[in-house]
């Protein structure tokens, strides 16, 4: 579809903080990193681009949404980072039905850029289009755009599919790639989706926050 624009201001965005923290061994939403939850932080700082109000999709009985509007998967089974964005898709559905894409942003990647949803949405070329991250040749795909109209789709996929990998759904759509370069830091080029998964990483962040005193 030529002509269409996807406007960063109307596109809603939905925190992914839906699995299980296996890795950290803890609720990693809720882990400290420069004394401020990663969820804090994650939220702090959609917020300061963001115009419409943001959403968490986390576990029905989540301690502490911050003020954000909680969406709980509504399938069962912990199915994924998909299962985060399926349910971003359907809650866009429900309560902004002009709205063509949602973004997902993932809670454990604090340094991710802050024109991220812009440079997305500049990517998109049709109301049916993905448009995801990259950086250093990684894709990204918790940090997407998702057309509302994929939503039928991955609804039967998701339950369908019995490898449920993230590129494979991505191979049934017309994705667009965008790349983000590193950030430049005291102690060298940091990958801004650098990703707390376990202990060892969030030391490592430490670190990053750190080099990036003053930076960004
Ligand atoms: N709604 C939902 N979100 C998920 C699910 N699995 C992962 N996610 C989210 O997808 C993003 C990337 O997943 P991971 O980094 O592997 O996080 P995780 O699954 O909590 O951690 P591990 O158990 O250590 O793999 C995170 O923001 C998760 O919260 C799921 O089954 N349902
Ligand atoms: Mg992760």
């Amino acid at each position: 579809m030529s002509g269409f624009i996807a406007n960063a201001d109307d596109i809603p965005v939905v925190l992914l903080a839906g699995g299980r923290s296996s890795r950290m061994g803890v609720n990693k939403a809720f882990v400290l990193l420069g004394g401020e939850s990663l969820l804090a932080r994650i939220s702090t700082r959609i917020t300061q681009r963001q115009r419409k109000p943001v959403a968490l999709n986390a576990d029905p009985d989540w301690p502490d949404t911050l003020g954000l509007t909680l969406v709980p998967d509504g399938i069962p089974g912990k199915l994924g980072p998909l299962a985060g964005v399926l349910t971003a898709m359907r809650d866009t559905a429900l309560r902004y039905p002009q709205v063509s894409h949602v973004a997902t942003v993932p809670i454990d990647s604090p340094f991710f850029p802050l024109d991220l949803i812009a440079r997305l949405a500049d990517a998109i070329q049709g109301r049916d289009d993905i448009a995801i991250a990259t950086s250093f040749d990684r894709d990204h795909p918790t940090f997407g755009l998702w057309p509302v109209s994929a939503t039928a789709d991955l609804e039967t996929w998701i339950v369908s599919d019995p490898k449920r990998r993230v590129r494979d759904f991505l191979a049934r759509h017309d994705v667009r790639t965008v790349k983000f370069p590193a950030v430049e830091t005291r102690i060298g080029p940091l990958d801004p989706f650098f990703n707390v998964n376990t202990p060892t990483d969030l030391i490592e962040a430490e670190k990053w926050l750190a080099a990036l005193e003053g930076i960004s």
